[in-house]
């Protein structure tokens, strides 16, 4: 049995209380009170949809996570319509979404073109994603990591100037779809480069959902020696089933921002074969069974799972939803 397994084990049999729950080993920790959660549904879980889905349907969607008490919700995308379709309609969407106050609403930026078109288009939050993995970064956003990582920096001069705050994405964290292992101190070195610029948060992918728990733990040692653990967010995809178990590893080591994409729609377009993003039905289900507060309505979460998935014509990956609504 692997190091990590016991104590996940054991909080899952000691269930009332949990929060207050120290469980033994040198990485554990106090769960949080409280976890964010960044519903990534409308940008990651949607940019891999072969049939284009209208603008409305989009604007519809985030409203009713908004509406489910959701404080983060991604977007949508600046990037190239020639490389993401799905994602060129990012100028409707922004100006047909009803804001609701407290909610953020950030979207990815991967240059200063697109950090430019997406203050114009009224974002107040954005966010800039490089990868711990050569290959993926140049299939992803055709460069290198260190050239990504000097047109970030392009950005953060930009959004500085402009007081829009940045968000900084890791992908390929624990395991790449062309180079296999990602070694935990790659991670560490790009992480840090992300956070020294000045991103307030770095969200750590598992892009391809390979990892476990005990890559999970000894990827999250790496990382949090030089960015505080504070500042980490954990974004697991679920290929291989172990998001769920992932992020409890990341709460036990005091993570408490968790990305994750309703109905567990989704998929990288540059990362074949990558399943949808955990499941934020699931996350919640989760995180609410342990005592742990997201202010999210859980049915008013399904109903947007639902909209989706009946709009896609697809049954939903939340396992929470299947079982609640099992006609879906
Ligand atoms: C980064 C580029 C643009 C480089 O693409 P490039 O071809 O190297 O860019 P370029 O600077 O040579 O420009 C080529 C053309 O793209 C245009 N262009 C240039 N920039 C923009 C822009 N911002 N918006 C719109 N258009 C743009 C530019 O104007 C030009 O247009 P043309 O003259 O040919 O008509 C391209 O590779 C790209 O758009 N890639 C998209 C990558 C993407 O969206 N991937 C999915 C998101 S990442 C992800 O899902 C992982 C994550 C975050 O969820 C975490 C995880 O799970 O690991």
């Amino acid at each position: 049995m692997h190091a990590m397994a016991f104590p996940i084990m054991k909080l899952f049999r000691r269930n009332p209380g949990l929060t207050k729950y120290r469980v033994s080993g040198s990485s554990s920790k106090r769960l949080p009170d409280r976890v964010k959660i960044v519903e990534v549904g409308p940008r990651d879980g949607l940019q891999n949809e072969k049939t284009i889905v209208p603008a409305e349907t989009k604007i519809r969607l985030i409203d009713m996570l908004s509406d489910s008490g959701l404080s983060v919700i991604e977007a949508t995308s600046f990037v190239s319509p020639k490389w993401v379709p799905q994602m060129a309609d990012q100028m409707e969407v922004m100006k047909g979404i009803r804001r609701k106050p407290g909610v953020s609403y950030p979207v990815l930026t991967p240059n200063l073109k697109g950090f430019q078109a997406a203050v114009e288009a009224g974002a107040s939050e954005v966010a800039i994603f490089g990868a711990a993995s050569e290959l993926f970064s140049k299939k992803n956003i055709n460069c290198s990591v260190e050239e990504s990582l000097q047109r970030f920096e392009q950005v953060m001069v930009a959004a500085k100037a402009a007081g829009v705050p940045v968000r900084g994405y890791v992908s390929c964290v624990l395991g790449c779809p062309y180079e296999g292992k990602v070694a935990p101190a790659k991670v560490a070195k790009v992480a840090k480069r992300l956070y020294s610029m000045g991103c307030y948060e770095i969200s750590l992918g598992d892009t391809i959902g390979v990892g476990t728990p005990g890559g999970m733990s000894e990827m999250l040692e790496a990382v949090s020696k030089v960015v505080p653990v504070g500042a980490l967010a954990v974004h697991c995809h679920d290929t291989y089933g172990q998001a769920l178990a992932n992020i409890l590893v990341a709460l036990q080591m005091g993570v408490s921002v968790v990305d994750s994409s309703v109905g567990g729609l989704g998929g990288c377009p540059y990362a074949q074969g990558a399943s949808g993003n955990v499941a934020t039905e699931d996350v919640v289900y989760m995180l609410h069974g342990l005592g742990i507060q997201t202010g999210v309505d859980l049915p008013k979460l399904m109903d947007a799972g639902a909209f989706i998935c009946h709009s896609l014509n697809r049954r939903t990956s939340s396992k929470v939803s299947q079982a609640t609504h099992c006609k879906l």
